[in-house]
C-alpha cells in the first residue's frame, strides 16, 4: 500500500524541490489516491468485464453525482477569478450537461433503465456524501476548496481513464465511450489546466488553508473509492459513514 506524505506542503518542497502543489494533494491523500484510480471497477470498464447490474447500479448514481457536479461548477463559475477561468469552466460545465447527458441518456436505454427509475433515484449514503462535501466546499467555501473536489473528482477519472484507453476498446458501447470520455485530449488539457489552477491558487494559501484543501482532496477520494465499492458489491457504501458530516 502507498504510504501518505504526512507533512506540510512546505515539508514536502524540501522533500522534492520541483514538486507541485498538486502532486503534494495526491501524496497525502494515500492510499485512497491510488485505491480510488486503480480500483477494480476501473479495470472491469477497460476489460469489458463489466456485469451489467453493477454498471446500470453505477450510472444512476452517477447520474445524480453529476448534477451536484453541474451545481459545483455553476459556484465555481460565479468565485473564478478572471473570465479565462470563468470560461474554462463553463466549457466543461457545457460538456457535462450536453454531450456527457447524452452519453446517460443512450446508456440507460441500452441497460433498459427507464427515465422513472432514473429522474427520481434516490441517493444512497455515498452520493449523499459526495453532494453534502461539494456543496459545503463549492457553495460555502472558497474558490480554491471547491477546486480541490473538482480536481480530485476529474483528475481521478483522468489517471484511470488514459491506463484502460491503452487497451483495446471493449464491445459495450457505454464502457468504451466512458474511457474515451475521460482520455479525449479535451478532457486531459482541462484537468491539466485545474492542476495548474490549483497550482498556483494552492502555493499562494497560508499552510493552514493549504491542510484545509489537502483534507479535502482526501476526503474526496475516499468517497471515490467508496462509490466505486458501492456499485461493484451492490451494498450502499459503509464507508460513507466515516465521512459523511465532513
Ligand atoms: C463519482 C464520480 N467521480 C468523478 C466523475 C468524473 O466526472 C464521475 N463521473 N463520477
Amino acid at each position: 500500500m502507498t504510504e501518505a506524505f504526512a507533512g506540510s506542503f512546505q515539508d514536502f518542497l524540501l522533500a522534492n524541490p520541483n514538486a507541485r502543489f498538486t502532486d503534494w494533494l495526491a501524496d497525502r491523500a494515500e492510499p485512497h489516491w491510488s485505491a480510488a484510480t486503480g480500483h477494480v471497477f476501473t479495470k472491469a470498464i477497460g476489460d469489458g468485464t463489466m456485469p451489467e447490474d453493477a454498471y446500470a447500479r453505477y450510472l444512476i448514481e452517477d447520474y445524480t453525482f453529476i448534477t451536484d457536479l453541474a451545481a459545483t461548477l455553476g459556484y465555481l463559475v460565479a468565485k473564478a477569478p478572471s473570465m479565462r477561468s470563468k470560461a474554462r469552466l463553463a466549457g466543461f460545465l457545457a460538456l457535462l450537461t450536453s454531450e456527457e447527458n447524452d452519453y446517460f441518456l443512450r446508456s440507460f436505454e441500452a441497460l433498459g433503465v427507464s427515465p422513472a427509475t432514473y429522474e427520481t433515484a434516490a441517493q444512497g449514503p455515498v452520493t449523499r456524501a459526495f453532494a453534502n462535501l461539494l456543496m459545503s466546499s463549492a457553495g460555502q467555501g472558497t474558490y480554491a476548496e471547491g477546486l480541490a473536489c473538482l480536481l480530485c473528482a476529474e483528475w481521478c477519472y483522468l489517471t484511470w481513464g488514459l491506463r484502460e484507453a491503452r487497451k483495446p476498446r471493449p464491445e459495450q458501447f457505454y464502457l468504451a465511450e466512458w474511457i474515451d470520455l475521460h482520455a479525449v485530449e479535451g478532457f486531459e488539457s482541462f484537468v491539466n489546466w485545474i492542476r495548474e489552477e490549483m497550482d498556483h491558487t494552492g502555493a499562494a494559501l497560508p499552510p493552514s488553508e493549504q491542510q484545509k484543501i489537502a483534507d479535502l482532496f482526501r476526503q474526496m477520494c475516499i468517497l471515490e473509492v467508496a462509490f466505486f465499492d458501492a456499485a461493484w458489491t451492490g451494498t450502499p457504501g459503509a464507508a460513507a459513514s466515516k465521512t459523511s458530516g465532513v
